[in-house]
Formats: C-alpha cells, sequence, structure tokens
C-alpha cells in the first residue's frame, strides 16, 4: 500500500514574463498537515495546480511515493488524491448527493457519498440542489465530496473563505480529528486563515512573489522576520 508522500524538488512556473514559482522545494511527509501559506499573489494556487497537473512546471520535477510522477487531473483520483476548491464548484444540475458521488467508485457509492455528508453534519441536504443552500453549507457539501473517496492525500484550497468563526472551529476540529489526521491522510492546507493554519498544521511553507521563504513548525514560522515583513500591509 502506498504511503501518501508528496516531494516537490525544484519547482520552477513561468507565466510568460511572470515567475509565479521559483525553486520551490517540499516534502509532505505521509500523514502530516502541511500549510502553505503568502500574501496574496505569492503562488499558492499555482502550487496546488501543479500537484493537480493543471500547470505544467517549467523547472524542477516531482515524486509520489518516492516514485517520479507527473501529474494529469484525470488521474489524481485513481492515486488516492483528492482536492477541494476555493469557490464551492458544484454542478447546479444534480442534487447534493449526485455531487458527492462523483467522486466515488463502485456499488458502495451511495452510501459512502451519504456517508461523507453525514460525517460533514449536510446529509438532511443530500436531495437538495447545491445552489439553493448558503455558502457555508456548500462549503460542507465541497469537503464531503472530497472525504468521500477516502483519499490518502487531500488538498484543501482555502477551506475556510467565507466561513465564520464556528464554521472555522469546526473546520479546525474535522482536521484535526479521526475523519483526516488520526485516520492518517497526508494533508496540504492553502490558507488565508491564520489561526486555522496554526492550530492545524505540521508544518508551514511560506512562499512570497513564488519564492519559499520559510520553512517550519506554527512556532517557528510566526516568529520568523521575513514571514512577518512579507505579511507588513498585508492582512494575514
Ligand atoms: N494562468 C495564469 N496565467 C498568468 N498568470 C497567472 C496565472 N495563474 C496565476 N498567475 C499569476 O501568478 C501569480 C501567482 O498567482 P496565484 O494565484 O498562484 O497566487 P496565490 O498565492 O494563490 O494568490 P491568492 O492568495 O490571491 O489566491 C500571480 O501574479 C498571478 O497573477
Amino acid at each position: 500500500m502506498a504511503t501518501g508522500e508528496l516531494n516537490l524538488h525544484h519547482i520552477g512556473v513561468r507565466f510568460g514574463g511572470l515567475v509565479a514559482l521559483d525553486d520551490v522545494s517540499l516534502r509532505v511527509a505521509p500523514g502530516k498537515v502541511v500549510g502553505v501559506i503568502g500574501p496574496n499573489g505569492a503562488g499558492k494556487t499555482t502550487l496546488f495546480n501543479v500537484i493537480s497537473g493543471f500547470v505544467t512546471p517549467s523547472d524542477g520535477s516531482l515524486t509520489l511515493d518516492g516514485k517520479p510522477w507527473r501529474p494529469r487531473p484525470h488521474r489524481l483520483s485513481g492515486l488516492g488524491i483528492a482536492r477541494t476548491l476555493q469557490g464551492v464548484g458544484q454542478f447546479g444540475g444534480m442534487t447534493v448527493l449526485e455531487n458527492v458521488m462523483v467522486g466515488v467508485r463502485g456499488r458502495r457509492a451511495e452510501a459512502e457519498a451519504f456517508a461523507a455528508l453525514d460525517r460533514c453534519g449536510v446529509a438532511q441536504y443530500a436531495a437538495v440542489r447545491p445552489g439553493t443552500l448558503p455558502y457555508a453549507i456548500r462549503k460542507r457539501v465541497e469537503l464531503a465530496r472530497a472525504l468521500a473517496s477516502k483519499p490518502r492525500i487531500l488538498m484543501l484550497d482555502e477551506p475556510a473563505g467565507g466561513l465564520d468563526t464556528d464554521e472555522i472551529r469546526w473546520l479546525g476540529d474535522l482536521i484535526r480529528g479521526e475523519l483526516i489526521k488520526d485516520s492518517g491522510t497526508t494533508v496540504l492546507l492553502v490558507e488565508h486563515h491564520m489561526d486555522l493554519v496554526m492550530s492545524v498544521c505540521d508544518e508551514i511553507l511560506v512562499l512570497d512573489f513564488g519564492k519559499p521563504i520559510a520553512l517550519g513548525t506554527p512556532g517557528e514560522i510566526s516568529t520568523n522576520e521575513r514571514v512577518t515583513e512579507a505579511y507588513l500591509g498585508a492582512p494575514a
């Protein structure tokens, strides 16, 4: 059984003349929660897009479970990798349950999808179309969609965006709890909400203008001068 270890080696991404990522290396160890933070435009989403295969790096390479790996978006779920989207990205013409079933395979797809909705506290909306639901509920549905496939690597792209304090506390408990961290799932988290990042991450990578400026534990990052400088003037 593969372990869920992801390595990025000296990744560089250019969009024309713009350097979106510059020499980014990161080891995401199995079962760890690794955060990627940085001011707006730092390259966080681009990093996720590289790992998802939507953006091909101009430099560097990736390994998955120690083997060279070239990500392809349509192969991610087969490899046990799931990603939530920054928005809620659900199909309006389908029910909540059908949306969650999209990411699950096999005869038990419906039961697994329903169980994921239940664990995320939104099973009562299974038969409803997502477009009619409040944003915070749709964010939970988006999480259920990612969790239903029981991924070994879970990429969370700004999961706290648009959530209130209680919702963010719920999210933190979910990430730290048996559904994700205690089950050994490897988590990569891009997030602006610093309290959440600091409370759930084992390690944090800080990007600024595409460059890695710090890598360390939440305690190390919160006292790092370069990180403080990068955030000066930008709400963290
Ligand atoms: N497809 C693209 N084509 C051209 N430039 C792009 C593209 N995607 C991202 N960029 C640019 O690359 C840089 C990094 O963007 P990215 O979205 O990765 O940053 P981010 O850290 O996720 O920002 P935010 O916190 O605002 O979501 C930005 O300058 C952005 O404008």
